[in-house]
């Protein structure tokens, strides 16, 4: 019989669930409201689970989980030996576990029952796209009378009622945590982000993928990955499972290396770039882009038809054909998909337009990769009659050789460039604009103004009405990470309090 642990008086509730550890040579049973990895959030009937991270060491913060009430803790081992060993601290068992970072999807899955096998999972990785991709597919699916949640950058739950998340993609116990969640509203799909961080991590190891879903691989995360086949090679993690329908973008180069090494994969290409393969495919034909967003004849395995939708930018048609491949793979109708396309929305925060009469149309995107500013500026440009504006900045502890390269992109795509402040986090913000000018052909050519604020309003008060701002990098955020202090700041906020303003 194995021991079932739940100690210090704790009364097992409805919410109560049973952790099992036999799977890892562990007779033990917990019974516990939930698993927590970060002490600061536990609460009474909990279990902790204290890992060795990169920063800090979990295990420091048992003492303060155990005062918040957790009635259980699982512990990082430091050796083999040690696995399995329980010492008690006030009659609460303290469980030391061999490998317990990399356990942690595996553990919550057995602690959540899979939740993952109880609705059809997406995943969607890539270094831009992944968060413009899954809200679609969410979107679409809502559109079709279905239910199905999100997990990414813009928050975690059911589509248009997220809640805030500090990563993209979370840790190995929060995802699995937010998938049952997902389960138990009744969503039917679950479209996550998958980032190069959490496949690197494990924080997806454990996860039943229906589709795995690849966008495209520019420069991003060198900070974290050293160099651009470490971080290609971090993606590929989510191909190579046990992974039901592979989704290539065959425009990218990586998405065309891949599918020679999967030829049953899924291919979609915006440039009709298919290779030969023996999987289905998905291709624009007369694609065409006009204020109201584009339109193309869609050809596809499943069928052909004129595909409408209001999304600028030609990225944003590459996105719209991903989240379609992922949809039909999955056995969605393909009339069906397109008759409510046009319904479509703009993302929060990705080339998301506001205008007022008289003013410069302001565009508020997440570009925040030298290849996504190029790509907005590109898309933005077709759109203008005046002059290309770009407020931008980078972000202070991450990829510091991406600063020069955005700085470059803005300068030869948009006529008038602002330099300005993006979560520059413990770096000083003059280094960062000083790593960025070091791009630039005419670094006297450009404004730099710090206060966001400032920097929108400046190029407000400079601009006509036939030209456009792109305020990028920032998108969604409401926030300006300053140190280690999150300031509320928004562009979108900014922008329509400033236009409000001038009626
Ligand atoms: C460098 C990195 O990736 N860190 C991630 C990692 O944290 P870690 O395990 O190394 O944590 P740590 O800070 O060393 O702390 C160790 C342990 O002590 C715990 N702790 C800490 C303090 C305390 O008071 N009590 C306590 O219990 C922590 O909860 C943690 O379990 O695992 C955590 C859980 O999964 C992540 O939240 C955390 O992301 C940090 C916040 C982060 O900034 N990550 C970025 C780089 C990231 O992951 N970005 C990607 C991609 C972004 C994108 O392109 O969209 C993402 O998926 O978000
Ligand atoms: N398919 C694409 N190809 C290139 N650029 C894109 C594409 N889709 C979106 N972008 C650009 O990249 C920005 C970020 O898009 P999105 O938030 O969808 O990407 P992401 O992959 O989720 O990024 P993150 O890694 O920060 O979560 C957009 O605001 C836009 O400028
Ligand atoms: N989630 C990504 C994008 C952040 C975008 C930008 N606002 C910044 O802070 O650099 C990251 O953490 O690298
Ligand atoms: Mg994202």
């Amino acid at each position: 019989m194995p021991r079932v642990l739940n100690t210090k008086g704790f009364e097992m509730n409805s919410s109560c669930r049973v952790l099992s550890l036999h799977a890892w040579n562990i007779d033990i049973e917990l019974a516990v409201n939930t698993l927590i990895i970060d002490s600061r959030k536990v609460q009474t009937g909990d279990c902790f689970v204290a890992i060795n991270g990169h920063a800090l060491d979990g295990r420091r913060f048992i003492t303060n989980a155990l005062k918040s009430g957790a009635t259980a803790v699982l512990k990082e081992a430091d050796s083999q030996a040690e696995h399995g060993h329980i010492d008690y601290i006030d009659s609460t068992p303290i469980i030391s576990f061999f490998g317990l970072n990399q356990a942690l999807s595996a553990l919550a899955d057995n602690f959540y029952q899979s939740p993952s096998q109880q609705l059809k999972l997406i995943g969607v990785t890539g270094t831009n796209g992944k968060s413009t991709i899954t809200q679609i597919i969410a979107n679409w699916v809502t559109l079709l009378a279905g239910k199905a949640g999100v997990m990414g950058t813009i928050g975690n739950g059911l589509f248009a009622q997220l809640t805030q998340a500090e990563n993209t993609t979370g840790s190995g116990l929060d995802v699995q945590a937010e998938i049952a969640r997902q389960v138990q509203q009744g969503a039917e799909l679950c479209a996550m982000e998958v980032s190069s961080h959490g496949l690197i991590q494990g924080r997806v190891s454990a996860l039943d993928f229906d589709v795995a879903l690849f966008t495209n691989l520019t420069r991003d995360h060198l900070d974290y990955h050293g160099d651009m086949e470490t971080y290609a090679d971090a993606k590929k993690i989510l191909f190579q499972g046990a992974v039901k329908h592979r989704v290539l973008n065959v425009d990218d180069a990586y998405g065309k290396m891949w599918a020679q090494q999967w030829p049953d994969a899924i291919q979609f290409s915006v440039q009709q770039n298919l290779s030969t393969h023996t999987g289905a495919y998905l291709y624009c034909d007369d694609l065409s882009f006009d204020t109201g967003g584009f339109s193309c004849e869609l050809k596809t395995s499943w069928g052909e038809g004129k595909l409408q939708c209001g999304l600028i930018g030609e990225f944003n048609a590459s996105n719209v054909v991903a989240a379609c491949a992922s949809l039909l793979a999955l056995g969605y109708d393909f009339d069906a998909l397109l008759q409510v396309a046009p319904k479509l929305t703009a993302v929060c925060g990705r080339m998301e337009l506001f205008k007022q009469a008289g003013q410069a149309a302001c565009v508020v995107d997440y570009a925040h990769t030298p290849d996504a500013l190029e790509k907005a500026l590109q898309a933005l440009r077709v759109h203008c009659e005046g002059k290309l504006w770009c407020i931008y900045g980078c972000g202070g502890d991450r990829d510091t050789g991406k600063r020069p390269l955005m700085a470059q992109v803005a300068e030869q795509f948009s006529d008038f460039a602002v330099i300005t402040d993006d979560n520059p986090r413990t770096e000083p913000a003059s280094t960062i604009v000083t790593d960025m000018l070091a791009g630039l052909a005419k670094p006297d050519a450009v404004q730099v103004i710090h206060d966001r604020r400032q920097a929108i309003h400046w190029a407000m008060s400079q601009s006509a009405a036939d030209d456009i701002i792109l305020v990028a990098g920032k998108g969604h955020e409401d926030y300006q990470i300053i140190g280690v202090h999150k300031h509320h700041y928004s562009d979108r906020e900014t922008i329509i309090e400033m236009l409000d303003n001038q009626q």
